[in-house]
């Protein structure tokens, strides 16, 4: 044991993710048995105290095998369809665990929009916190129905890292159909070395997990759980990877027994608007800095100006997010951008008073105001 793990343990707010292979028993349908099992963990933590949401996969696993399809289908419609005949049970199946153990639940279906926009990311916050208020368990999915390709979360890992960002929990668990991260895919790679601990964000971890797949249920694999641990690091959050069938694994967990992998947050958390920011995943444009650009944001914390910029791809709006390129390609910030692709594109490398003689009036000097600007 380690004093982290111990410390982790004694978290008092926790997201625990759990995958559609684990939920749904690899799609032979929803495992009452292993549900009544986490529940029973999750009761116990609720009942001394603690804050817990879950984030529960399985609704398009369930919904297939409602349906007697064999193989997920190709079509978004059918795949969506899937997932509302399958979210009834996977709803149901968790109210019945909990209702056993007298807790209330509550069903939370969010979709990339959910947080994009600033004000229903509040209210999506509000009623999260409102309810763990009232005691209720949250158990959230993406809203599979409604979402569309270029809008999904696309895997709960992520889903559940914005979770973890939105109440500001200490612990991240993500219970999953391996022991943890190993050093390459397991699955294709028998002497795979487990890792057993590192810092969440390090860059060789994307490595590890970038080679493999996910399983046939899975959408991330584990490259989206080792990006998840990552932006859920934003918020002070570490996460601890774990298979979902060890036994009594959240009590383990709480006991703080180095059980599957942990990539502890070691930053300080970022503010609540900064992490908003940062792990929003919907890019709309790219801007090329120059190397003093590049300086003046990283070294000094300034406002991105004009005059930095050298080039701008994408189509996007005043207010939307683009990211910050270096000189090598490299990203080095992300903000909120206060003017369109194309005016960029007419601004860009002039200084503010040329841009006034230009145009006859600055609107705002800065391209990205400090403010709404974060370093990657
Ligand atoms: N480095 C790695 N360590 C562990 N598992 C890996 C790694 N790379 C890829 N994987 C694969 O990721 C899978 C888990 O991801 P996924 O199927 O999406 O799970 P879930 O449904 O729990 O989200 C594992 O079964 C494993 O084959
Ligand atoms: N929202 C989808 C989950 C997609 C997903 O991320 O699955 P998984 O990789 O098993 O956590 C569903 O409920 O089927």
């Amino acid at each position: 044991m380690t004093c982290d793990r111990v410390a982790l343990g004694q978290a008092r707010r926790w997201v625990v993710k759990i995958g559609s292979a684990m939920v749904t028993d690899e799609g032979r349908g929803l495992d009452a048995h292993a549900i009544d099992a986490w529940v029973a963990q999750l009761a116990g933590l609720h009942r001394e105290g603690r804050d817990v949401i879950i984030v529960s996969s399985g609704a398009v696993a369930e919904g297939m095998r409602r349906l007697g399809w064999s193989v997920r289908p190709q079509a978004l419609h059918e795949l969506q369809a899937a997932a509302a005949v399958g979210q009834m049970g996977l709803a149901q199946a968790w109210e019945a665990a909990f209702q056993r153990e007298g807790i209330r639940t509550a069903q939370i279906l969010l979709t990339h929009d959910d947080v994009r926009n600033r004000q229903r990311y509040l209210n999506a916050r509000g009623t999260l916190r409102t309810l763990i208020g009232l005691g209720v368990i949250p158990v959230v999915n993406e809203n599979d129905t409604v979402a569309f390709e270029e809008v999904r979360f696309g895997d709960n890992d992520t889903l559940g890292a914005l979770v973890s960002n939105l109440i500001e929990a200490e612990l991240y668990v993500i219970l999953t159909d391996q022991k943890g991260l190993f050093d390459r895919d397991p699955r294709s790679n028998p002497d795979a070395v487990f890792i057993s601990e590192a810092s969440a964000g390090a860059p060789e971890l994307e490595d590890m997990a970038g080679g493999g797949s996910s399983g046939a249920l899975g959408r991330g694999g584990m490259l989206t759980k080792v990006r998840a641990a990552a932006k859920a690091a934003r918020s002070g959050t570490s996460t601890i990877l774990a298979w979902g069938r060890e036994h009594e694994v959240l009590r383990r967990i709480k006991r703080g027994e180095a059980l599957g992998t942990l990539l502890h947050a070691d930053q300080a958390p970022d503010t609540a608007r900064k992490q908003w920011l940062a792990v929003q995943m919907q890019v709309r444009g790219h801007l090329h800095l120059d190397a003093g650009a590049v300086h003046a944001l990283c070294e000094c914390g300034k406002s991105l100006l004009p005059v930095g910029v050298r080039g701008v791809d994408g189509d996007f709006q005043r207010g939307e997010l683009v990211a910050c390129l270096g000189p090598d390609g490299v990203e080095v910030a992300r903000g909120l951008i206060n003017y369109s692709a194309a005016d960029t594109a007419r601004i860009m490398g002039k200084s503010t008073s040329a841009i006034e003689h230009m145009v006859g009036y600055v609107d705002v000097r800065e391209l990205i105001h400090r403010d709404d600007l974060v370093l990657v």
